[in-house]
């Protein structure tokens, strides 16, 4: 796994775009895998600065990582809701062209499933976005999950509820299951992009780069993937030794 650190959190946005739209230029119907949280915003921002400069993205699929169950789309505090403003929407990416796994649906397993053959049907991720739990989780995958594992209904850590709380207008409306992608899933995708910024994530980069490969620390799973690249600032590879910052 290749870590770049860089200068700051715009830099680390533009560059992290700039890769994405080379991927974009090469394969036009790219399939990019999106994330939410306040990580890659800068870079969705990026992006979109690069398709009103002319990038073509009609042809461009997208598949989130998670959302919570029992929040849909009319949500705002739903990952669909979010990502079509975030993400879709900026990019004017037609609605239809982002998945989200459907968190409202009563038999939820039937819908983890149908939601890994979607991807499957769409040819797999060409690209990956995701960020960094504090503790290590990757997408909804939280500490314990196991490095085969698939798209399933998931218990939320109180940490991780704790730290997504600022989303919600009261920390007790953080539900407390989820729908991820699992790990199993994240590492099929041709090549993967994870950022962290801030030092909050020092310790989460930190394991993931240095640290055992092991459930207790999911992220630390990227290392099995051929093309997984961090993109950290200082702040975030600040618990790791002898780095060039580039940038
Ligand atoms: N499910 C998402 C993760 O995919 C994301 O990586 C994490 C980090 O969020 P942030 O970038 O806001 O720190 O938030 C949520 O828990």
């Amino acid at each position: 796994m290749e870590l770049i650190v860089v200068t700051d959190p715009d830099t680390l946005a533009e560059a992290v775009a700039d890769r994405i739209a080379r991927a974009i230029t090469a394969r036009p119907q790219t399939v990019l895998g999106v994330a939410t949280g306040s990580s890659p915003l800068g870079i969705y921002r990026a992006l979109a600065a690069r398709v009103a400069a002319g990038l073509d993205v009609s042809r461009v699929q997208a598949f989130a990582l998670d959302e919570y169950v029992g929040l849909g789309p009319d949500d705002p505090q739903s990952y669909a809701a979010t990502l079509q403003d975030a993400f879709a929407r900026p990019l004017g990416l037609r609605t239809s062209a982002l998945h989200v796994p459907d968190g409202t649906r009563p038999d939820l397993d039937q819908a983890c499933r149908d939601y890994e053959r979607a991807i499957l049907d769409a040819g797999g991720v060409d690209v990956q976005l995701a960020g960094f739990g504090a503790n290590g989780h990757l997408a909804f995958n939280e500490p314990g999950s196991p490095a085969d594992s698939t798209t399933r209904v998931v218990e939320l850590a109180e940490r991780t509820r704790a730290d997504n709380a600022r989303f919600f207008d009261r920390p007790e409306q953080v539900p407390h299951r989820a729908i991820t992608q699992g790990i199993g899933t994240i590492l099929r995708a041709r090549s993967i992009i994870a950022v962290a910024t801030g030092a909050a994530k020092a310790e989460a980069v930190a394991a993931a780069v240095s640290g055992p490969i092991d459930t207790a620390c999911p992220a630390s799973f990227l290392r099995l993937h051929p093309d997984a690249v961090v993109y950290a600032d200082p702040a975030a590879a600040s618990r790791l030794e002898s780095l060039d910052v580039v940038g």
